[in-house]
């Protein structure tokens, strides 16, 4: 949804009226046994009570210092853009009731496909500026303007600022610096510096410089209460609007209030240069490669490898999860076994004689949940072959139907790999192959790059 911004005198007179409000409002509001009215920033009275937040993820660059074509918030780790991840990052958050996208008047589309694609929700878009500062300042104003009549949004109590070209931020430092700003006025997260700041000289000589352990490094997200730093923003010079690269200074400067700095984890690093996006797609790939699930029958030899698989697994960090294929018959089965941390990674032990049933319901299962919306997931079917005429096992000319499945599987963003196990009796042997085959799978869960989907691989 994209607004018509109002002009800068009729956001003033909003705010006026809106305040006049807020003060016949206030006296209910605080009257709530929850809350209890603090003093804040310049005397402003905040309730402790919930406060209505919402996020402004200012997206409105072009990225020069990455040096390609593509601005970097819309350059994609495994297919999906990474303004995509930061966007989840902050819908995973329930209390963040809005979150404005500010990107350039030409990216509309492109970011109206994006929130279509991977469904995401609560988002409005705003037309970025010129300078980062001008994002921010379209962004705040959408949310003022909350109160005109065709407005959908609302004005929020608190306002979150946050890089969009900063995919790792969890709930727990939003909740710090929201609950920050809604007591203190204004709240930035802070991590220490690694490298000296010094100043040059005219000549380009040392100056001076700063001692680091008495400075840190200013990261996102910041919190601030919404009118004032909405305020802060509508007085700002065009210097500052134009040169400024810190939001709580504008807070400092036009609205008094001296921002609670918030020490942060070390993961809220912004992709600025192109080895900050092989180090997110890295840290990203991490995360996806620790949750495995096999699922295998009770069946003698089907169930030795599978527990073999289960504990090289194991031994090698993966957090493996052994299922029946009874217990994900269905898609509210599958997303309840992994609703608080979802899985990624499937391995299938096929046992129909007919080589590729239990995978080709897998994919059809897969496919129909929300899982791989987001990102891949990695289907391993396996297939024991054994002795001739075993019932059980099928002969690798039959596996050739693994690249049919793939093709089918590729479209719903599910990649498949055929695993040959060749069974036998000798124990040592058996352990050996399925270490093999553990191998495979791991370094194909960790590479993530889809190039060997389709193939049929022989632990
Ligand atoms: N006119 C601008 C400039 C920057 N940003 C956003 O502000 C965030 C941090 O800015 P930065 O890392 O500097 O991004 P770019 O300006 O795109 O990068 P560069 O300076 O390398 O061009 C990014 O999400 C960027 O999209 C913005 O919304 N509007
Ligand atoms: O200056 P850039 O536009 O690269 O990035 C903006 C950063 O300055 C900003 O995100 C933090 O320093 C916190 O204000």
């Amino acid at each position: 949804m994209l607004f018509h911004l109002l002009e800068d005198s009729e956001i003033c007179s909003l705010i006026a009226v809106r305040r006049r409000r807020r003060c016949q409002n206030s006296a209910t509001f605080f009257s709530h046994p929850m809350s209890s009215p603090k003093h804040v920033g310049s005397g402003k009275v905040a309730g402790m009570g919930k406060p209505q937040v919402a996020a402004v993820l200012p997206a409105g660059g072009s990225g020069e210092r990455m040096g390609v074509s593509t601005p970097k918030q819309f350059c994609t780790i495994l297919g999906r853009p990474l303004i995509s991840y930061t966007i989840q990052a902050f819908e995973r958050v329930r209390w963040i009731k809005e979150i404005v996208v500010v990107v350039p008047a030409e990216k509309i589309d492109l970011m109206q496909s994006i929130i279509h694609k991977y469904g995401h929700k609560r988002v409005t878009l705003a037309e970025g500026g010129t300078a980062r500062h001008r994002s921010i300042l379209s962004g705040l104003k959408m949310l003022a303007q909350s109160e005109s009549p065709v407005s959908k949004l609302w004005k929020p109590d608190v306002v979150i600022i946050h890089d969009a070209v900063r995919p790792f931020v969890e709930e727990d430092i939003l909740l710090k610096v929201t609950a920050a700003a809604n007591e203190h006025g204004a709240a930035g997260v802070v991590r220490p510096l690694i490298s000296t700041v010094i100043a040059s000289s005219e000549v380009g000589c040392l100056d001076y410089s700063l001692e680091r352990a008495k400075h840190r490094a200013s990261e996102m997200p910041q919190a601030f209460q919404f009118d004032a730093i909405f305020q802060a923003y509508l007085q700002s010079s065009d210097y500052d609007l134009d040169y400024g690269t810190e939001c709580l200074q504008l807070a400092l400067k036009y609205s008094s209030m001296p921002a609670k700095l918030v020490d942060g984890p070390p993961d809220l690093w912004k992709v600025t240069y192109s080895r900050d996006l092989y180090a997110a797609e890295s840290l990203i790939k991490d995360g996806l490669s620790q949750y495995v699930c096999l699922i295998t029958v009770m069946k003698e030899d089907v169930v030795q490898v599978g527990f073999l698989l289960h504990e090289t697994l194991k031994t090698h960090g993966k957090q493996v999860k052994g299922i029946s294929p009874s217990m994900c018959e269905n898609v509210s089965q599958l997303q309840s076994l992994f609703k608080d941390k979802p899985c990624y990674n499937f391995i299938c032990i096929n046992t129909k004689e007919s080589s590729f049933e239990d995978a080709e319901k897998m994919v059809d299962l897969l496919g129909s949940s929300s899982l791989p919306i987001l990102y891949p997931v990695l289907l391993f079917s396996v297939h024991l072959v054994g002795p001739e005429g075993s019932s059980l096992y099928d002969k690798p000319q039959e596996l050739e139907g693994i690249r049919d499945l793939s093709h089918k599987a590729m479209k719903k963003n599910i990649w498949v790999y055929g695993l040959v196990i060749n069974l036998t009796k000798i124990e040592q042997q058996l352990q050996e192959t399925v270490c093999r085959g553990a191998a495979i799978i791991m370094a194909l869960i960790k590479d993530r790059c889809g190039t060997l989907a389709g193939q049929l691989l022989v632990a």
